[in-house]
């Protein structure tokens, strides 16, 4: 799949801002703070309908404005697609695909994939389990919306008994809470036990290529309720939550639960997150995103679009070479500061944006 034409409207730093895209690789160059990343951020809003920075819609609305605007068009194996979005701070944002409105965000996953890799990214190894588990979630969210449905209950659901502990109450409604989550959790648990195993598989694959058959990468989910159906999950969470509740409300939150999971990732056969060195663990993490995209590839027949943001001035060489050496058949996005990061290597189709303070020109074709 590619994007065609992306055109925002008051969105971050742009007022107005039209540009068409290259079906390969589209280089977006600018100094600091001039808004490279706030195309990447438009671009990935197409497919995971929120931003990538944690940011509410009502922030990524420019400064002084009422509304925002974004539309895109592009193509998939299916047929093309237009997606548009209307933010409001006073509304709930709006949503046309293909000029038709849109009630339900569920109708519109799916319509644009994209994988966004930041230098954030880079530190999915080292940094909290929260990190990681947003990792799992976005994926599964991209390519299940009833995933994503169900993520989101879960977590309106965890906050409401979250209320109750906080006023040290165990009442009926907290053994409501406890069905609702434990049929709300099995899923999520279940689809991201069998994510991991994908994951596991593909990126060990590309790993042992990265790392030239030096390194073995495994990845393990880490929950209290591991299992294999859906049923013996749903049973075991509920058990959870209610051996917990003493704890839950002496603490005030809910301890237990895919709310609190984890990824284990092995190098080698030992605990990446204490004992693999940076490098160890960058390679890793580059291992980890590359396999998302197989994932999407495998799943829905085609390549997502893929946003690489400040991330080539991360990574050493022969990484980096690894990286752009993948991208032959993916429309990709790549930020930069300067040209010459990219000199030592070669492109056959390439565009190049120039970005200045809320202006994008294209620069050669
Ligand atoms: N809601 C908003 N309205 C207007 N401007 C905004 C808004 N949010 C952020 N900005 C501005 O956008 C600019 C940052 O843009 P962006 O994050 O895309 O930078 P960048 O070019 O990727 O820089 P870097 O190379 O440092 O990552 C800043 O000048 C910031 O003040």
């Amino acid at each position: 799949m590619y994007v065609k034409e992306l055109e925002v409207i008051n969105f971050r730093n742009y007022s107005n801002l039209k540009i068409e895209f290259a079906k390969g690789l589209n280089i977006l160059v600018g100094e600091n703070a001039q808004g490279k990343t706030n195309v990447l951020e438009a671009l990935n809003y197409l497919g995971a309908l929120k931003s990538h920075r944690g940011n509410k819609d009502k922030e990524i609305i420019k400064w002084g404005k009422n509304k925002a605007y974004i539309r895109a068009n592009g193509s998939r194996n299916i047929g093309d697609f237009t997606l548009e979005f209307l933010l409001s701070l006073e509304s709930k944002k709006e949503i046309k695909l293909n000029g038709i409105k849109i009630n339900k965000t569920s109708e519109v996953f799916g319509t644009v994939n994209s994988v966004i890799f930041s230098p954030e990214d880079l530190r999915l190894l080292k940094d909290g389990p929260d990190v990681r588990r947003r990792f799992i979630d976005n994926e599964l969210n991209q390519l299940k919306p009833k995933y994503h449905h169900y993520l989101n209950q879960y977590n309106k659901v965890i906050q409401e008994r979250n209320n109750l502990l906080k006023q040290r109450v165990n009442n009926t409604l907290i053994d409501i809470y406890d069905e609702q989550l434990s049929e709300f959790g099995s899923f999520i648990i279940l689809n991201r036990i069998e994510f991991i195993k994908k994951l596991s598989i593909i990126s060990k694959l590309l790993h042992r290529k990265i790392t030239n058959g030096k390194e073995e990468i495994s990845i393990q989910y880490k929950t209290d309720v591991k299992d294999v159906s859906l049923k013996d999950i749903k049973e075991k969470l509920y058990r959870l939550y209610k051996e917990n509740i003493a704890e839950d409300i002496k603490k005030g939150y809910t301890s237990k639960g895919p709310h609190r999971d984890d990824l284990i990732i092995f190098i080698n056969g030992v605990d990446a997150k204490s004992y693999a060195s940076q490098g160890q663990q960058r390679t890793a993490a580059l291992s980890l995103k590359l396999s998302e995209i197989e994932i999407i590839k495998g799943e829905t027949g085609e390549y997502p679009i893929l946003l690489l943001d400040d991330v080539m001035s991360e990574l050493d060489l022969i990484r980096q070479k690894y990286l752009l050496d993948s991208l032959k058949d993916i429309q990709t996005f790549l930020t930069i500061t300067s040209l010459n990061d990219i000199e030592k290597f070669n492109f056959d189709k390439k565009r190049v944006f120039e970005v200045y303070n809320g202006t994008i020109n294209v620069k050669e074709i």
